[in-house]
């Protein structure tokens, strides 16, 4: 079975680098002329679907945005999720979950194993209560070939306190969270399956990246203000490993299909002349 890492790289490669969530914000549901229901919530992901689901590599949509609307909104969600991999874009369901490892079990089987209605190619994990209480995701992620993103540096200004805090081995919290991860990776080609997201949006890191070894999921990019230029302030010599990730700034540009197409293919090309300038 061909792992997450592999198959995030091919897609890379394929498709470009690129990332898009689905973000059904009620601003955005009335900006295109959609009621703020489980109506409007499915046609707005069925065109966001219909827009770029098959040419851009990973598409993620915001678990919460679904929620709000209760099972009405999962329901949706899943069907989201099945009409995305139909058309063969990579699922990263962004749904920042973490718990003591008994319960990760629990998120696991509900989002990683193929057998779940809400089973997804790779989800945001929040490593507060350890990271290894995520053991269960990551075990499940590799027996099926799924991926998981830990965060990290996160793109909000409020994350710097718990994230930079530092701990009594003199490493920051964030950064012992990149070495559990690199570990994991260890030996993984041509990129590993844990992934860690850092946000574009926060400058020189003054952190170590340069072992993790898997992908680097990088959010803040567009509504919260980093540009594509900020990805090599931010990313430096990581930068091939890089997924840079949109969503209001491409869904800005609905609910006309066209245009959200060359909405995404401009951040990707934006995101291209940085990552890959030579292509
Ligand atoms: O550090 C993080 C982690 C996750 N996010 C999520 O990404 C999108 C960003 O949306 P934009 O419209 O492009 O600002 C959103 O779903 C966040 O929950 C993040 O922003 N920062």
């Amino acid at each position: 079975m061909e792992s997450f890492g592999s198959r995030l790289h091919r897609a890379m490669a394929e498709r470009g680098p690129l990332c898009v969530g689905i973000d059904p914000h009620p601003a955005l549901l009335a900006r295109w002329g959609l009621p703020d229901t489980v109506t409007g919530l499915e046609r707005f992901a069925r065109t966001v679907v219909e827009a770029i689901g098959d040419r851009v590599a990973v598409v993620k949509p915001q678990s919460a945005f679904f929620e709000r609307f209760g099972a009405s909104g999962v329901s949706v969600l899943e069907s989201t999720i099945r009409q995305l991999r139909d058309v063969g874009s990579l699922v990263l369901l962004d749904v920042k979950r973490g718990d003591i490892g008994s319960t990760v079990s629990a998120y696991a089987s509900a989002y990683l194993d193929p057998s779940s209605p809400l089973y997804v190619d790779a989800v945001t994990a929040s490593p507060y209560l350890g990271v290894g209480s995520l053991a269960p995701m990551f075990d499940l992620a590799a027996a099926h070939g799924g991926g998981v993103f830990v965060l990290a540096l996160t793109s909000n200004p409020e994350g710097a306190s718990v994230q930079r805090a530092v701990g009594p081995d003199g490493r920051t919290v964030a950064q012992t969270v990149i070495d559990e991860i690199s570990q994991l990776n260890r030996g993984a080609e041509p990129l590993g399956s844990f992934g860690l997201v850092v946000g574009a949006t926060i400058g020189e890191t003054g952190h170590d990246l340069s072992a993790v070894g898997g992908p680097l999921l990088a959010p803040g990019l567009g509504a919260q203000g980093a540009t594509a230029a900020d990805l090599r302030v931010v990313f430096g010599s990581s930068l091939p490993a890089v997924l840079p990730s949109y969503s209001r700034e491409v869904l800005n540009a609905g609910p006309d299909v066209a245009a959200l197409r060359a909405a995404a293919d401009r951040v990707r090309s934006d995101c291209r002349a940085v990552l890959s300038p030579v292509d």
